[in-house]
């Protein structure tokens, strides 16, 4: 698996490990209502806008939704960047979807784990140059989406003086708040983003980082003050979908679309290389240990003690979205 011939196939958007991944060539039935992929062959710029109300939250179906539209658009020889974004202005993407991990089914469970694994190896090792706008909250596997892109620009939020508008998104690998912890090679991409130290503590407690500090830590690339710019690049409307249409003039869009731009001037094969120098090796790791990871994941989940902990915290969230 890990030859030289297998490591340039995975870099360059070919398969040469297809034995787990969900979707295949056919598209998921509800790939286009999930993730809205949308191109500009004449910039080389993609989108990828998630689109899973209410939080954008994994669950299998998302996953897949996930691969299929970064695999479409990786086969678009035009196409060398790609931004991941989400129409929720306020959540970037809640991380994995609760609801699959408590009282899971037998059969899905590891089908769902798989797919997670899969996002993971096509969009760490994508082709393409990836810039996550990190519009809102962005806690655990929504970290993790982040982290597996090239570039993170996140949203300074809403710091309005009325306490009702105020709204400051947090980014981070908060698993063990729910008493559950990050995977290996999620929790890896964390030491890999911030370093050893810092990614121990985060890691222990369960830290979400608002963006300042996600910035000082190198968690993100980029913060940009929540507010529309006069005069920004009038060709990102042109990738915008239809549902957010109206947030052409939205500051993190413009960052996000300007250094979209910048990776598309490189050129591709040089980019591409320099990309697998830093990731290819974490990613045939994953590969190579992909059924045990499973395998622990399940074993864990399942648990009597985890188990309480999650429905309690899916109780804990129902209860404060109520009282909303
Ligand atoms: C060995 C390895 C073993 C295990 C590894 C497992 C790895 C796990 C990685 C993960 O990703 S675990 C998931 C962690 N995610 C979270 O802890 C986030 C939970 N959500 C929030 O903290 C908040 O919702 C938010 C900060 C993202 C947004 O806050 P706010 O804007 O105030 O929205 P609400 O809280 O009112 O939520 C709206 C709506 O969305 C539902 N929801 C939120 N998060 C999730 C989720 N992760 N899964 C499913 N559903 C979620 C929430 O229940 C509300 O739904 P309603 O229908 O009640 O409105």
């Amino acid at each position: 698996m890990n030859t030289p011939r297998a490591r340039a196939m995975l870099f360059m958007g070919r398969r040469s490990h297809q034995s787990h991944a969900p979707h295949k060539h056919s598209p998921p039935a509800v790939a286009n209502d999930l993730v809205i992929s949308t191109v500009d062959e004449n910039s080389g710029i993609a989108m990828l806008t998630m689109n899973r109300p209410p939080a954008n939250s994994l669950s299998l179906e998302m996953n897949e939704a996930l691969c299929y539209s970064l695999k479409t658009v990786e086969a678009n020889p035009k196409i060398q960047s790609v931004i991941l974004s989400s129409t929720n202005p306020k959540i970037f993407s809640a991380g994995l979807d609760i609801t699959e991990l408590v009282a899971p089914d037998n059969d899905r469970l590891p089908r769902f784990w798989n797919s997670l694994q899969q996002v993971y190896i096509d969009l760490y090792g994508s082709r393409l140059a990836t810039v996550a706008a990190i519009q809102g909250h962005a806690p655990a596997a929504g970290c993790f989406l982040a982290m597996s892109c090239d570039y993170r620009v996140m949203s300074e939020g809403d710091t309005n003086n009325d306490i009702k508008k105020k709204h400051v998104p947090t980014i981070g690998l908060n698993e063990t708040q729910l008493g559950i912890a990050a995977p290996p090679w999620m929790g890896q991409l964390l030491v890999r983003t911030i370093g050893f130290r810092q990614a121990e503590l985060a890691l222990a407690l369960g830290t979400l980082f608002p963006p300042e500090q996600a910035l000082s830590i190198g968690l993100v690339d980029d913060i940009v003050p929540h507010q529309q710019v006069e005069s920004g690049d009038h060709k990102l409307v042109d990738l915008l979908p239809s549902q957010i249409k109206d947030q052409a003039q939205n500051s993190l869009l413009q960052k996000a679309y300007t250094q979209a731009q910048i990776y598309a001037k490189i050129p591709p094969q040089a980019r591409v290389a320099s990309k697998m120098v830093t990731r290819e090796e974490h990613i045939f790791r994953m590969i190579a240990k992909r059924d045990e990871d499973t395998q622990h994941f399940c074993g864990f989940v399942t648990q009597k003690a985890v188990q309480k902990n999650l429905t309690a915290y899916v109780e804990a969230l129902k209860n404060k979205s109520a009282k909303k």
